[in-house]
């Protein structure tokens, strides 16, 4: 693996990976002048446990299919291989590992999740392994209130008013998901006959 390298990091349940994510991906890849941005699919998203996530092998897939025309976007299974509840202090440590010591880190969070992010496990100490960027999302205050200083940087994103929950919800009632999600996406939803209600 590389070295000395800016390297993103993005986050998320990617259940489907949809078009905000990769806008955000994006726009912080050129802000930052970031040499890659790396995907990583959770595996076992603690903080949606009250919600049913698809298997982490059709999330993974689908970032891979979503990623695959960026020559600069990648895709970690470091969340998806690594047993338990998905934690981002280990995400961070595996990557490091991965990119070596002289790599910078940017961990990606949209509004809503940055809002969440002290309640992440060991966040003091995730703080330390990686610089976090907040992206602006539709519908959520991006603000560093409630953090340390200079933990984040905020950055505003294109606004993308799109969510996974909107996608498997417009594919549970027959209705389209195209240029919400990549074609590729919405191709492999049906294929798979990802969030359609089965009797
Ligand atoms: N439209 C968007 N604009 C900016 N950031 C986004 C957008 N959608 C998601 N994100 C960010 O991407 C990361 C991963 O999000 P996630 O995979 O949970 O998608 P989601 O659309 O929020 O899913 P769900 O609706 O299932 O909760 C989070 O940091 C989230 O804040
Ligand atoms: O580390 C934690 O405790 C933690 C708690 C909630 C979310 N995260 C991370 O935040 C990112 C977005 O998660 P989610 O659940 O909004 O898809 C993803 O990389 C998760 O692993 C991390």
């Amino acid at each position: 693996m590389k070295a000395g390298r800016r390297i993103g990091i993005m986050g998320g349940t990617f259940d489907p990976i949809h078009n905000g994510h990769l806008v955000a991906a994006s726009e912080v890849a050129d802000r930052f002048a970031l040499d890659e941005v790396v995907f990583v699919p959770t595996g076992v998203p603690w903080q949606k446990s009250d919600v049913t996530v698809s298997p982490a092998e059709d999330r993974y897939l689908m970032t891979v299919i979503a990623t695959a025309s960026n020559p600069r976007f990648q895709v970690s299974r470091v969340d998806v291989d690594r047993e338990g509840p998905t934690y981002t202090v280990d995400t961070l440590r595996d990557l490091r590992r991965a990119y070596g010591a002289d790599a910078e880190l940017f961990f990606i969070t949209g509004a809503d999740a940055l809002e969440k992010i002290l309640s992440w496990k060991d966040a003091a100490q995730m703080f330390t392994l990686a610089r976090f960027v907040g992206v602006t999302r539709p519908g959520f205050e991006l603000t560093d209130d409630h953090l340390p200083a200079d933990t984040v940087s905020l950055v505003e994103v294109p606004a993308m008013a799109i969510s996974s929950t909107a996608c498997r919800d417009r594919v549970a009632a027959g209705k389209p998901v195209w240029y919400l999600v990549p074609d590729g996406v919405v191709q492999y939803i049906a294929k798979r006959g990802l969030y359609t209600p089965r009797d």
